[in-house]
């Protein structure tokens, strides 16, 4: 006999509750030296806070768990305290570790029981518009396991031999209307991505493609440009950029 009372699996995501892990815990080594990349500030506000941001603009987000760097938590704590954010989101800090994929894991254990959606966005990204944090969501409402923001690319690829200080030669020309550029936060149902972390040991550098590995069908929704990754010293030239035009528009 059916239980007529117990949800319908599309209720049951209709109410899911939605938490990001949000991974800070990286050096920033491409960036140069000085402070870890998330802590580095975009027009005098730190990285991670336009992060953080980001993500609890979408009012479906109820939790972020940031995942600080391994020896700064009470150094990131403290900026969450000087900084204004949502009151209708409850935030936790995480020490980090050595690799992205340990600092979501370590993420991820820090989650309370209740959350069945889970996004992880990388504090990289601090300029996300929160059109595309909802688009991710919704798309893991619909069903989909794993969702990823992601753009059609600018460049041709090709596919290369690695030949560190020697010319490398071309093994391949991918055909780039089939390419994708992948950002976060990309959206997961809860168990999926902890089973694709408890599943994958070798290195990655997306969660997506863990599950990929699980043979689970990844989704795309569209990106954004302003959604880039800082990641470069001209990355940050473009971010605040960005962050002076979005000032202008608003009038202030
Ligand atoms: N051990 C690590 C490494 C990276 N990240 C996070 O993963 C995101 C994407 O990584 P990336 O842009 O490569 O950051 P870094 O590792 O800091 O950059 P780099 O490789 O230049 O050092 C960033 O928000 C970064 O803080 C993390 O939480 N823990
Ligand atoms: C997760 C990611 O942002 C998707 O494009 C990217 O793979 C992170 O790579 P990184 O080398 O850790 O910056």
């Amino acid at each position: 006999m059916s239980d007529v009372s117990r949800p319908s699996p599309a209720q049951a995501r209709a109410e899911a509750r939605t938490a990001v892990v949000i991974p800070a815990a990286g050096r920033g080594v491409r960036l140069g030296p000085g402070a870890p990349k998330a802590l580095r500030a975009l027009n005098g506000t730190p990285m991670l806070i336009h992060a953080i941001r980001a993500m609890a603009a979408s009012r479906a987000v109820s939790l972020v768990v940031v995942v600080a760097p391994p020896d700064g938590a009470g150094e990131v704590k403290s900026l969450l305290d000087a900084h204004a954010l949502p009151e209708r989101t409850d935030f936790v800090v995480v020490p980090g570790g050595e690799s992205r994929q340990e600092s979501v894991r370590l993420g991820l254990d820090a989650l309370p029981d209740d959350f069945d959606i889970v996004l992880v966005h990388d504090a990289a990204r601090p300029l996300v518009p929160v059109d595309t944090v909802d688009a991710v969501i919704e798309a893991v409402r619909d069903g989909a396991p794993a969702v990823v923001p992601a753009l059609p690319l600018a460049d041709t690829v090709k596919e290369v031999e690695p030949a560190p200080g020697e010319p490398e030669p071309v093994v391949a020309t991918p055909v780039r209307a089939r390419l994708r550029a992948v950002q976060t936060p990309q959206g997961f149902d809860r168990a999926t991505l902890i089973r694709a972390h408890e599943t994958v040991t070798e290195d990655v550098t997306d969660d997506a493609s863990m599950v990929e590995q699980l043979g689970l069908t990844v989704v795309v929704v569209p990106g954004h440009e302003e959604a880039f990754k800082v990641t470069r010293p001209l990355d940050l030239v473009l971010a605040e950029a960005v962050l002076a035009r979005r000032r202008l528009n608003d009038g202030f």
